[in-house]
């Protein structure tokens, strides 16, 4: 991996994710800012087109404003039909990490040459009803695996365990492997995910519904690290 804020974000492992699908967009940098001072080493940036999942969020702009606000690394989650089409414009946005559905393409392998040779870290995405096998031919050309424990779409659903058992899998196929988790993971499941081998920790309502981030994100680190699969 040569984009280097790929490379610091994957050297943090494990590092929690803010997803910033319920921040509050109206103070946007207030909320950068606080989640910086909290300690953050990451930001998830969900683009969703109201196409490929029944729900809009936003798009180059908006990760345009944030990659002019904070160097932190963007790890880009797109929910969007013909990912490939918008591969360049997310990159010239400042996306650093840019993941896209197994689900939303007709064919992995060019989509993955297009985000490659754009000097972004590269994932592909599985929603809870795609099999595993969907990405497994791919593991040695990408950087991520970013496993859905939700149906991709919406903030503030329930975890799918469905999710643990393919993280499990994947773990088993190639250790080195960074996986994501991505979907309901809050202070009630993050330790089972991080038992099942999860390096990044995708985290939206259990830290904005909550009235101190910085109190959310230490229980959840603290979570992550009584569950850490290499503490004996
Ligand atoms: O990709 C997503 C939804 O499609 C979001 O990243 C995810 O849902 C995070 O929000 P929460 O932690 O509330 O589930
Ligand atoms: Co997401």
């Amino acid at each position: 991996m040569t984009n280097p804020r790929v490379k610091q974000l994957f050297e943090a492992s494990p590092v929690i994710l803010p997803s910033l699908l319920q921040c509050d967009f109206g103070n946007l940098e207030r909320e950068v800012r606080q989640l910086e001072e909290d300690g953050c080493q990451g930001l998830h940036l969900d683009v969703m087109d109201g196409v490929f999942v029944p729900n809009i969020s936003y798009g180059m702009p908006v990760v345009d404003a944030i990659r002019k606000l904070t160097d932190l690394p963007l790890d880009v989650h797109l929910m969007i039909q013909d990912p490939g089409k918008y591969a360049q414009a997310f990159s010239d946005a400042g996306a650093d990490l840019l993941t896209f559905h197994v689900e939303a393409v007709d064919e992995i392998a060019p989509v993955l040459d297009n985000v490659r040779s754009l000097n972004m870290g590269t994932g592909l995405v599985l929603n809870p009803g795609t099999a595993i096998e969907a990405v497994t031919p791919f593991l040695n050309e990408i950087d991520v695996v970013l496993v859905m424990s939700v149906d991709a779409g919406f903030g503030g659903q329930a975890f799918n365990p469905v999710a643990l058992d393919k993280l499990k899998a994947l773990r088993a196929i190639k250790p080195d492997l960074i996986l994501e988790i991505d979907g309901g993971v809050n202070l009630e499941t993050i330790g089972s995910c991080r038992e099942a081998g999860a390096d990044l920790f995708v985290v939206g309502s259990a830290i904005f519904r909550s009235s101190d981030y910085a109190a959310a994100l230490d229980r959840l680190r603290l979570e992550v690290q009584r569950h850490d699969p290499h503490s004996s």
